[in-house]
């Protein structure tokens, strides 16, 4: 679903040179839930913010559902992340001035569906995290978790098959949280491919899979997916 070797990304300014990413090699498997975990500044964000096309890379090999991005132009890029990526955020962006069902419209107008279509996964999505009785609500009437299950319905709306979601439950109370967990789980189980940045062991216990990032690297040995063996504890690498 998502493959990165030897990835790199340089921020320059005219005084400083970051590298926020170096020799960045991951292979995540259609079906997985992927933790991506690493202190502050490590390079996690940016990770997410490539994988999810929206940033360049200054170097390596990158793959999106066996699609090369290396060489794309803008348009090309945009079309591959509207139709396969979906992305939740910490601060879960919806517009204070829509209503539910018309934040979770915005990224279907982009995408040419019909009136009628988009109507039907607005509701169907919106049904799918407990929110279709609030339709007509403004996000400012939602408690946090529900705002960020809204937002998890507007990023599924377009039937992703990969979920980026950069510290989901970062403004949540540990209650909410686990509930928004709960539901990325459920989504996850339900055959979308999900990688989630988080600071939170908790939640980071979770996931499949967890990928560490230090200084820009992955440093783990748990970058390739796993299979788990089912007589017993030990986990097979996939061939
Ligand atoms: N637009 C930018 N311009 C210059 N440097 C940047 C830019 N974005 C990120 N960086 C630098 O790249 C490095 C990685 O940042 P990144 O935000 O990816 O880390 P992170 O692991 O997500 O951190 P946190 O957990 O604090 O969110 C940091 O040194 C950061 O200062």
């Amino acid at each position: 679903m998502l493959k990165m070797k030897h990835l790199s990304k340089v921020y320059r300014t005219h005084l400083i040179e970051t590298h926020a990413l170096r020799d960045f090699s991951i292979h995540v498997r259609e079906g997985e839930f992927v933790a991506v975990t690493g202190p502050s500044g490590s390079g996690k964000t940016t990770f997410l913010n490539i994988a999810g096309l929206l940033e360049e890379f200054s170097g390596g090999e990158f793959w999106v559902d066996g699609v090369d991005v290396r060489g794309m132009n803008d348009d090309q890029r945009s079309r591959l992340r509207n139709e396969k990526i979906g992305f939740i955020f910490q601060g879960f962006n919806l517009i204070p001035d829509l209503n539910l069902f018309d934040n979770v419209d915005v990224p279907l107008r982009y995408r040419g569906f019909s009136a009628a279509d988009r109507k039907r996964r607005i509701e169907e999505n919106l049904g799918r995290v407990g929110l279709a009785s609030r339709m007509k609500h403004y996000p400012a009437e939602l408690s946090g978790g529900q705002q960020q299950r809204v937002a998890i319905a507007r990023a599924l709306a377009g039937s992703p098959r990969l979920l980026l979601a950069d510290e989901p439950t970062g403004n949540l109370d540990s209650l909410m949280a686990r509930g928004v967990l709960e539901l990325l789980e459920e989504i996850n189980r339900q055959g979308t491919t999900i990688i989630m940045v988080t600071h939170d062991p908790e939640l980071a216990a979770r996931a499949h899979r967890n990928v560490h990032v230090i200084d820009g690297q992955v440093t783990d040995f748990d970058a390739e997916p796993q299979l788990r063996v089912p007589s017993g504890n030990a986990t097979a690498a996939v061939a």
